[in-house]
């Protein structure tokens, strides 16, 4: 889908923590965030910087956040796709807005991969978070496999009409396109193959959501990005900001991240 300047949505660049930092270390690296950021004069305006700490980090980073006015977005890192009840383990939607968290990421491939969560169990989650007036981060991408046996789309494109399906009109959501062959393993996609598979995913939105619905949603890319390759993804028309794993653990270079616009303009 084209897509001027002007209509842009504003960037997110949001870093997923996974299983790293505790709550105290949680606590220090939020703090030289918000410090890096200020003190390099970022405008917030212009961006959404977002972090998604470990479930037991959760209370400390919106303390934290409030206490010190941190212009510092937060969100989870999963939900239980139930409300509440005998099941144990799970953190709710609800106990997660309690906590102020904008986001919550739904179908991690790690998730996909290592807890067996289907297209329709992240479509209720999916479905659950925007019950609970959380944003779902929903992810998507294919495995080097798949991209070899069935291209790069087919396999985001299934993923994502599924995590729709259960969506109420209007809900705001979030989609993070991963390539699984490209998590973690300093092998980023292209920036012309992440907008390829973006345009595709809008196409997806406009059809189960509508026009307005693909246009003002935001869809990122996630997979081995650092701070000399964010810009040339942040370029293209159908990528509105990234999903940053082992980059977003290093409190420099996650800020060099979110300031992409600084280092080299887009
Ligand atoms: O899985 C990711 C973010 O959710 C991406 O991880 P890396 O940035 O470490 O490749």
């Amino acid at each position: 889908m084209a897509v001027t300047p002007e209509s842009k949505r504003t960037p997110l660049i949001a870093g997923n923590w996974k299983l790293n930092l505790n709550h105290l270390q949680s606590i220090a690296f939020v703090q030289k965030l918000a410090w890096s950021l200020q003190d390099a004069r970022l405008d917030f305006r212009t961006v959404d910087v977002a972090v998604f700490p470990p479930f037991t980090d959760l209370r400390s980073v919106q303390s934290l956040i409030a206490a010190d006015h941190f212009p510092i977005l937060f969100g989870a890192q999963d939900l239980s796709e139930h409300d509440s009840g005998a099941y144990t383990g799970e953190i709710s939607g609800a106990f997660l807005k309690a906590l102020d968290c904008r986001f919550v990421i739904v179908g991690h491939s790690e998730r996909r991969a290592y807890h067996h969560e289907t297209d329709a169990i992240v479509g209720s989650k999916a479905a659950a978070a925007i019950r609970h007036g959380l944003v779902p981060v929903i992810c998507v991408g294919e495995t080097a496999e798949d991209l070899e046996t069935r291209g790069a789309s087919a396999v985001p494109v299934e993923q994502l009409g599924v995590a729709l399906e259960g969506l109420p009109e209007g809900a705001d959501f979030v989609v993070a396109y991963e390539p699984v062959w490209a998590i973690g393993s300093g092998r980023a996609a292209t920036p012309e193959q992440a907008e390829s598979v973006a345009a595709r995913l809008r196409e997806v939105i406009e059809g189960a959501m509508g026009p307005d619905a693909a246009a003002r949603t935001r869809i990122l890319y996630g997979g081995s990005v650092k701070s000399d390759n964010i810009a040339s993804f942040l370029r293209e028309p159908d990528v509105d900001g990234a999903l940053v794993g082992g980059a977003s653990l290093v409190v420099e270079e996650f800020a060099k991240i979110a300031r992409f616009q600084s280092h080299v303009g887009v």
